[in-house]
């Protein structure tokens, strides 16, 4: 017997409870009910004989549709002709609102709500005419659907065709009868061509304005039901696999809802269909069981493993419809899908009591359930891949679903809090100054599972300030580590010198030095993009120690660290920079650094570090030759400083010793006309590359013909390729084995000629900025 989970029972339980509504609904009315004036024409006679609807559609205009934030005309998506409204006087006789309430009832609107339609358009189609598949956007908050009155008139085609959850239903006009058909909004939909006479119809807003969500009475049994799925849901530990740490409850139960909501039409009152029933009983579930739910969206995407199918069998799982969100996409071809080999979910945007946030929180499996699978609704998005050797065969699908995030009172916070750091923070804040201390040292505590994560998931930077100043106030050592311990050291700046000085007069100097450290990282795998936050950070490293310096022993001692930690950082970088093989890479890495070298040496003399300077001055002259590009690089950047800092920066020692190697590389007599030699760099020696330096290094010889087989031929490309040698190479693709073709090219004399030139300039701008480079 297999045990379904308790979040699994409960979906079931609402699913059965609230069975699916229908989508969209027909009724007819007797044309007597309509009364239909249009200025120039007159009263308009039902059915609508064919001369008034001639007449309709020569003081019409080609219909608009909506695309993104744009309304345009396109007679390939929508053709018909739209009667300006201030021409149109419609009544009705009697009360529109039977019509409404028979609506209500069609669509499970809950009894007690109030639903009014407000014209929108009035629509004529002539022969041919017609709108393609759709969806009408929610013009007004409360709108929750659209009803289309079609008139009496002698016509075919033209039919309605209503679409959700994969359904067609085509609803046609009549020629003696109103007919009235109301759909979610939600609902694509299309009208066909007309392929006789004319169809004429008003369209309205279908909006929900009274509150619908306390409207169901449930049942006691129901309600104790599905409490107990939430309470066993909330204390059943999730199984996780061995090793990967402790099976705790769930901390959430996502349900999904069935309808789709835009971020401002999404309400408790305005929800579609058995959302809102379903809903309702939950929520009532949740507060009987000592629960919040808050209403939330939701990206979802699915992969299935699937395999084309033949035109014959299979589903179409994707029309390339039109919407407000438009998408061109074409067809994936006709796939079948076969089993879920994963699913992923996130929260995107959750409103809780009036305030509506943009979150982006990844939920567990074991967190999420609903009444309807995803497979089974409309997907937004979906790509196949077809087999591709060890992957592929697969369909992507995406969606965007509601849903209700339900968790117990008792996790509020931390619920929150993983969603928002940044409310978190100065949620505790406003507890500490209540003077509830203890408490709020008890809600941060019951974020240390996820802090981390979701510090940084939510761009840290921007809240960093906050968090230090929680650290201080909630006055707890334990706390502060923990809640401080994710941030990146980029996050620092100069506004932030207060705080730290006060967190280090709180915790010690100790205390704040090993966090600064692991804010500095382990420093082993930098990306690209972190470097370059890392660089940018170190050039306002100058200003920072300034504050902090200024600022009592502990600023002083925290400056100093700073430094410290940086230039631990940026010498290992210039190791790594000066080890690369690649010569142009090599140099702009260098050239890169030079301006973080400049910034560590000019924050070291802002502070007084004399020893830290003559350390780093000393590394950087201790280099071989290829260091120049870094040490122009630093003294352009501090050549703007005044004269103190550059020698209390040790810049002037740089310039001297730079000074000295360019005059040095520049006295070598520049190459002869045909010296031919290569020096290779050192790496490999082996057999062939001992054949190959020989070659390289010989002034007279200038091509080579080396039979070699193809593995050895790889090798000495790669080699002359890593080194970026002036040496072209190609294989003749005659005989056996083939002959690799080594040409030296005039590269070699173009390159050492632009590097003089580079140099003779580097020393120029030396000797007019620095005097000591001109003199030594
Ligand atoms: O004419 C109709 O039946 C529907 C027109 C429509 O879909 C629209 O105006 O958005
Ligand atoms: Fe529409």
């Amino acid at each position: 017997m297999v045990f379904a989970a308790a979040r699994d029972r409960l979906a079931d339980v609402l699913g059965g409870a609230e069975p699916p509504a229908a989508s969209s609904v027909q009724l007819k009315a007797s044309a007597d009910a309509l009364r239909l004036e249009v200025d120039g024409i007159g009263r308009v006679e039902f059915p609508v004989p064919e001369e008034q609807a001639r007449e309709l559609c020569r003081i019409g205009q080609p219909a608009r549709f909506g695309r993104g934030e744009e309304t345009l005309t396109d007679s390939r998506i929508r053709d018909t002709w739209e009667v300006p409204k201030n021409l149109v006087s419609i009544e009705w006789d009697g009360d529109f609102v039977p019509v409404l309430d028979a609506v209500c009832d069609g669509l499970g609107i809950q009894p007690g709500c109030d639903l009014t339609a407000e014209f929108h358009s009035m629509l004529v189609y002539e022969e041919g005419q017609f709108f393609v598949t759709h969806q009408d956007s929610e013009k007004d908050d409360a709108m929750i659907g659209t009803l289309v009155v079609t008139l009496p008139s002698v016509h075919t085609g033209g039919e309605l065709v209503v679409e959700h959850n994969g359904e067609d239903i085509a609803y046609s006009g009549t020629d003696s009868a109103l007919s009235l058909v109301a759909f979610y909004s939600d609902c694509r939909h299309e009208v066909l061509p007309v392929t006789s006479g004319y169809r004429i119809t008003f369209t309205y807003n279908l909006l929900l304005t009274e509150d619908n969500s306390g409207a169901i009475t449930a049942d006691d049994a129901l309600l104790s039901e599905l409490a107990r799925c939430l309470d066993e849901h909330f204390t059943t530990p999730v199984t996780v696999p061995y090793g990967r740490g402790e099976a705790n409850p769930p901390g959430r139960l996502v349900y999904l809802l069935d309808h789709e909501y835009t971020a401002r039409g999404l309400a408790w009152s305005r929800l579609k269909g058995a959302d809102a029933g379903r809903a309702s009983l939950l929520r009532s579930a949740a507060d009987k069981g000592g629960c919040e739910a808050v209403l939330a969206l939701t990206d979802v995407q699915e992969t299935w493993s699937a395999f084309e199918s033949g035109p014959d069998y299979g589903y179409r799982y994707f029309d390339g419809d039109l919407d407000d969100g438009w998408d061109d996409e074409s067809d994936p071809d006709e796939c079948e899908l076969q089993e879920l080999i994963e699913s992923s979910i996130k929260l995107t945007r959750w409103t809780i009591g009036s305030r509506a946030e943009g979150i982006s929180l990844a939920v567990a499996d074991a967190e999420v359930c609903a009444s309807t699978r995803s497979v089974d609704l409309k997907a937004y998005a979906s790509e196949y891949e077809g087999y591709m050797g060890n992957y592929g065969n697969t369909m992507d699908r995406w969606y965007r679903r509601a849903a209700i995030v339900v968790w117990p009172r008792d996790r509020d916070f931390a619920n929150r809090a993983e969603a928002s750091p940044d409310w978190a923070l100065d949620e505790l804040i406003a507890r500490v100054r209540a003077g509830d201390q203890a408490g709020a040292c008890a809600a941060a505590a019951t974020v240390r599972p996820f802090w981390d994560a979701a510090v940084r998931a939510n761009g840290q930077a921007g809240f960093f300030g906050t968090a230090l100043r929680t650290a201080t106030a909630l006055d707890d050592v334990e706390i502060a580590e923990m809640l401080l311990r994710p941030f990146r050291i980029e996050c620092l700046s100069l506004s932030h010198v207060a705080s730290l000085v006060m967190l280090a007069g709180h915790f010690g100097e100790q205390w704040l030095g090993e966090l600064v450290s692991t804010w500095f990282g382990d420093g082993k795998s930098w990306l690209y993009g972190s470097k370059q936050a890392r660089s940018e950070w170190i050039a306002s490293l100058p200003g920072l120690c300034a504050a902090l310096h200024s600022n009592g022993n502990s600023g002083a001692a925290t400056s100093r660290h700073l430094v410290d930690l940086a230039w631990g950082w940026l010498g290992n970088t210039i190791q790594q920079a000066l080890a690369t093989q690649s010569l142009r890479y090599r140099d702009k890495e260098l050239s890169d650094v030079g301006e973080s070298l400049a910034a560590v040496l000019m924050a070291a003399a802002k502070i007084g570090a004399a020893d830290l300077r003559d350390q780093v001055v000393e590394f950087v002259c201790h280099q071989g030759d290829e260091v120049i590009v870094c040490m122009m690089s630093a003294l352009r950047s501090a050549g703007a400083q005044p004269a103190e800092t550059r020698r209390d920066g040790g810049f002037d020692t740089l310039a001297a010793d730079c000074a000295i190697r360019l005059k040095q590389r520049l006295a070598t007599p520049p190459r002869a006309d045909d010296d031919w030699s290569i020096p290779l760099p050192d790496g490999c020696g082996c057999e062939l590359c001992d054949t190959l330096g020989t070659f390289l290094n010989d002034p007279t010889r200038r091509t080579y013909e080396w039979p070699l087989a193809k593995q050895r031929r790889r090798h000495v490309h790669d080699r002359i390729d890593a080194s970026e040698l002036p040496v072209r190479h190609q294989t003749r693709r005659t005989g056996r084995p083939y002959t690799l073709v080594l040409v030296k090219t005039q590269a070699l004399f173009e390159r050492e000629a632009q590097d003089r030139r580079r140099d003779e300039a580097d020393l120029r701008w030396l000797s007019g900025e620095f005097e000591r480079a001109d003199g030594a």
